[in-house]
C-alpha cells in the first residue's frame, strides 16, 4: 500500500470540509477524485500534501516520491522559460546545495519528454504554447519528482476535448506502462474521465470509495 488515509477529518478555522474519511492508495492505482464544486477536493488534497493539518485521523505514506500538478495557473506571457527549464525546476527540491542541474536531472528530463511525446518542444518558450502541450510540459515537471505517485488537480479544465482525450490516454500509459499510481482530481462528471480503477466521490452528506464498474453500476453519480 502507498498511502493509507484513515479517520481522516479536514478544514479551516470555522469550517470542517473532509468528515472521517478512509482510503487506501494501492500500488498501480488510478484513483479518480469526484464531488461538486466546494465539496472540498482541494482541501483533500492539501491535506495529503501536508499543507494543513489533520483535524483528525491520519494519512500514512509508504513512499516519500509524490509528484503534484496543481490547477492551471495564469501564465505570464513575459515568463521567458524555456519548456527544459520548466521541467528540470521540477528537480529543484532534490537539489540540495548543488547551483545546478547535473547529467542525472538532464538524462531524466529527456527520458520523461519522450515517454510524453514532447521532446520537439524542448527549446520552445513555455508561455508560447498550447493549453494542451503546457499541460504535457507540467505533468513532465511533476514526473521530476516522481516514479510512484501523482497527484493531479483537475489537469483537464480548460482543455478541449481533443487535448483532454490525449492528456488522459497519457495518464492511463503512465499507469498502467509504467506503473505510477494517480489520483486525479476532477469535475467533469461525464464517463470520460472515470479513466481510473478506482472512484473517490466526496459529498457534503459522505462519500463513496470503490471501484470504478461498482460506482458506474450502481449508479451512484455524486
Ligand atoms: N484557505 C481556506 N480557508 C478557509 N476556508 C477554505 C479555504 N480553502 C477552501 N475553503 C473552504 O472549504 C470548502 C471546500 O473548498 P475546496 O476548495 O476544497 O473545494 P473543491 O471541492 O476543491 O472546490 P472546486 O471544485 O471549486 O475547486 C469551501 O467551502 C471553501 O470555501
Amino acid at each position: 500500500m502507498l498511502v493509507d488515509v484513515s479517520n481522516l477529518s479536514l478544514g479551516y478555522e470555522k469550517q470542517t470540509v473532509i468528515h472521517d474519511i478512509s482510503f487506501q492508495v494501492e500500488e498501480n492505482d488510478f484513483i479518480i477524485v469526484l464531488g461538486s464544486n466546494g465539496v472540498g477536493k482541494s482541501t483533500l488534497i492539501k491535506g495529503m500534501l501536508g499543507l494543513i493539518k489533520p483535524l483528525g485521523g491520519s494519512i500514512q505514506y509508504n513512499t516519500e516520491k509524490i509528484g503534484y500538478m496543481p490547477q492551471e495557473t495564469r501564465v505570464d506571457p513575459n515568463f521567458p522559460a524555456s519548456v527544459m527549464e520548466v521541467i528540470l525546476s521540477g528537480f529543484v527540491n532534490k537539489m540540495g546545495l548543488r547551483p545546478f542541474h547535473n547529467k542525472k536531472d538532464k538524462e531524466k528530463a529527456y527520458e520523461i519528454m519522450e515517454i510524453l511525446k514532447i521532446t520537439h518542444l524542448k527549446k520552445k518558450c513555455f508561455s508560447e504554447l498550447s493549453g494542451g502541450q503546457r499541460q504535457k510540459v507540467l505533468l513532465a515537471r511533476s514526473l521530476c519528482a516522481t516514479d510512484k505517485l501523482l497527484i493531479l488537480d483537475e489537469p483537464s479544465n480548460n482543455l478541449d476535448q481533443k487535448s483532454k482525450s490525449e492528456f488522459y490516454t497519457i495518464l492511463k500509459h503512465l499507469n498502467e506502462g509504467h506503473h505510477i499510481s494517480i489520483i486525479m482530481i476532477t469535475h467533469d462528471i461525464d464517463n470520460d474521465s472515470l479513466i481510473g480503477n478506482k472512484v473517490l466521490a466526496l459529498r457534503t452528506d459522505g462519500y463513496y470509495f470503490g471501484k470504478t464498474d461498482d460506482y458506474m453500476e450502481a449508479d451512484l453519480w455524486y
